[in-house]
């Protein structure tokens, strides 16, 4: 008989590392946890902290802190080393400071002889997929960023709250950029697997129409709104994460909003940007693209637009 363990390195064990370790933990996602940061003595705590957690929990796991370079026999690396974001700056505005980090991060993981699928948190989303794929001359199969996949799970709660309808009852999505720029196809958003623009003009009473910019733009606020009072966000990239993951080690076939490279797709060439994509063992295997309105494809391209011309700028640090 052959077993096969489950093992995720995670390479920054701060607010957004530690709760996606926890996260596997609990959701027995994992076997094993390679936890790595820049503070030793931080990746030590978090990995003791989740194997105190064990004896309670309906799976075993195993943590524990380790070098970079010891990273090479696992399966899936999550990359969330960077600075804690700012709640009076655009993510955009940490690329510097994350590409530093990824300077001393890449190559170490390219010794450690890593070849398994890198799912990429850190900010800026998309931008920062494309350098690490860029730097690393990844498959591009294998590299995704969590990008719009929390923007969609902020929308489908608002969604919810706004139309009383359970969340896992509806589709809504964002794509594009995981920051300013994310838009979303409200002519793909269902209910039932209904479009819902059809139900506000066939059931007005029950589905009144609302303010479609001013629900994108509470979306994209989500994340500041979590920041301002806490400091940090942590459950719900901790939960796109696992969920991501679980697509891949169960070769799920999932469809789920994510970065990845694109190449043609939506008529577009070389830039990371969430689109729907179908995720299972390794990594993206297919991207779905959808029929947009010229609306909506004019916000999509104007969001990859804004990708791009940073992605430019991260060569200049
Ligand atoms: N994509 C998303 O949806 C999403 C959501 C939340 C946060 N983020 C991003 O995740 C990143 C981390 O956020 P956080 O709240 O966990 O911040 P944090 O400050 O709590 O954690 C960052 C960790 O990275 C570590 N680190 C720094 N340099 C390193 C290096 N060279 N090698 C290894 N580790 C290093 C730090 O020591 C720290 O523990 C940020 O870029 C943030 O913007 C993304």
């Amino acid at each position: 008989m052959s077993v096969q363990t489950r093992k995720v390195a995670i390479i920054g064990t701060g607010h957004v590392g530690s709760h996606v370790a926890f996260a596997l933990a609990t959701q027995g996602e994992v076997d094993e946890l390679y936890m790595s940061d820049i503070d030793k003595e931080k990746a030590l705590s978090q990995a003791t902290d989740v194997n105190d957690a064990v004896s309670y929990l309906p799976h075993h796991v195993e943590a524990k802190a380790c070098d970079i370079e010891d990273i090479g026999t696992c399966d899936i690396l999550v990359i969330s080393a960077g600075p804690l974001p700012d709640p009076n700056k655009d993510r955009l505005e940490s690329l510097g400071d994350t590409v530093a980090i990824l300077k001393d991060v890449l190559p170490r993981v390219k010794a450690s002889g890593f070849n398994g699928c890198i799912l990429s948190i850190s900010n800026p989303a998309d931008v920062v997929a494309a350098y690490i794929q860029r730097v690393l001359n990844y498959p591009k199969h294998k590299i995704i960023s969590s990008g719009t996949a929390l923007d969609s799970a902020r929308l489908q709660r608002l969604l919810s709250e706004t139309l009383q309808v359970n969340r896992r009852s509806l589709t809504a999505f964002a794509m594009g950029e995981h920051g300013g720029s994310a838009m979303v196809p409200w002519s793909h958003v269902t209910v039932g697997g209904k479009p819902l623009i059809d139900l506000q003009t066939s059931m007005p009473e029950r589905f009144p129409s609302f303010d479609h910019d001013a629900m994108t733009e509470a979306m994209k606020y989500g994340g500041y709104l979590v920041l301002k009072g806490k400091g940090s966000t942590e459950f719900g990239i901790a939960s796109s994460a696992v969920e991501i993951i679980r697509a891949i080690f169960h070769n799920e076939h999932k469809i789920l909003p994510v970065s990845c490279l694109l190449d043609g797709e939506y008529g577009q060439h070389n830039v990371f940007a969430s689109v729907p994509a179908m995720l299972g063992k390794d990594g993206v295997e297919l991207i779905v693209e959808l029929n947009l309105t010229a609306d909506e494809q004019e916000r999509f391209a104007a969001s990859c637009n804004r990708i791009r011309e940073y992605l430019a700028k991260a060569d200049t640090f």
